[in-house]
């Protein structure tokens, strides 16, 4: 099985509305995957029923399955779920606490206790994002005190102290510059050797250049989905073709 989620005939309705329609795919291991379509068409809903967030609202009805390894995630406890599958969202959201304290509050919760082992994580961690050597004489200060890009990649960091197999993102870089975005897509490509990784990107460069399969939403509905290079280069639906060619969206 090279796959680690999949989905079978997810529909989610917000109130009455259906917002995804019958979504079948099929996520790889340790791949980047990217979601691509335009504004409203699903695609962070998509994401956010992975974790089982979507299924905290209270107006969402959720038909179909998510399976994660081959198991319904409707069977598995929230706090199971989001152990392996991590999220990062838009605009980096950094616990108002010191940048140590933002690292080591996922592990607590998870029942680490000892300090050397904590330590160990958040080093670890903070270097993987490439961002210890900016921060590790400065671990007591407030994380909201970081610049932008540094925040995201401590959000980033933070995901991984769980060690999740999967990391979710949320347009990750749109709050981001250039420079800001190119460290994180480098990190993303490194990570992706060892974590499964599907970002939402509005940015169809992106796509191109870390995903090595893209699925295109349009609607609720999943209207492509295939290798980065064969979607973008070759692409089965005229939709698809539009979109990527800028037509709307
Ligand atoms: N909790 C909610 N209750 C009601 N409607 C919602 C809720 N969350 C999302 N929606 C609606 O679901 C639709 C899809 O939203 P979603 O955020 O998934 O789209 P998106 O493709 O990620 O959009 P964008 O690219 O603009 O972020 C939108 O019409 C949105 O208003």
């Amino acid at each position: 099985m090279d796959h680690i989620i999949e989905t079978k005939d997810l529909s989610i309705y917000f109130d009455q509305k259906k917002i995804l329609d019958k979504i079948n795919i099929k996520i790889k291991e340790n791949k980047i995957t990217a979601i691509i379509g335009p504004s409203g068409c699903g695609k962070s809903t998509f994401i956010k029923s992975l974790n089982k967030m979507v299924h905290e609202e209270k107006n969402a009805t959720i038909d179909g399955e998510i399976l994660l390894h081959g198991k319904n995630i409707n069977g598995m406890e929230k706090e199971i779920v989001r152990e392996k599958i991590g999220m990062v969202f838009q605009n980096p959201m950094p616990f108002p606490l010191s940048i140590y304290d933002n690292m080591i509050y996922a592990p607590i919760y998870y029942g680490i206790k000892d300090k050397e082992k904590l330590g160990n994580i958040v080093k670890q961690k903070l270097i993987i994002a490439g961002l210890y050597d900016e921060v590790k004489n400065n671990m007591k200060m407030q994380a909201t005190k970081l610049s932008g890009g540094q925040q995201q990649r401590l959000c980033i960091a933070r995901a991984l102290t769980v060690e999740p197999e999967i990391l979710l993102l949320d347009e990750p870089c749109s709050a981001l510059d250039v420079k800001n975005t190119a460290n994180i897509e480098e990190m993303l490509k490194k990570l992706s050797h060892q974590y499964t990784i599907v970002i939402v990107t509005h940015n169809l460069a992106q796509a191109k250049r870390i995903a090595q399969y893209t699925a295109f939403i349009l609607n609720g509905e999943i209207i492509e989905y295939d290798e980065t290079k064969k979607l973008f280069e070759n692409p089965q639906d005229e939709r698809t073709k539009q979109y990527i060619e800028g037509i709307f969206g």
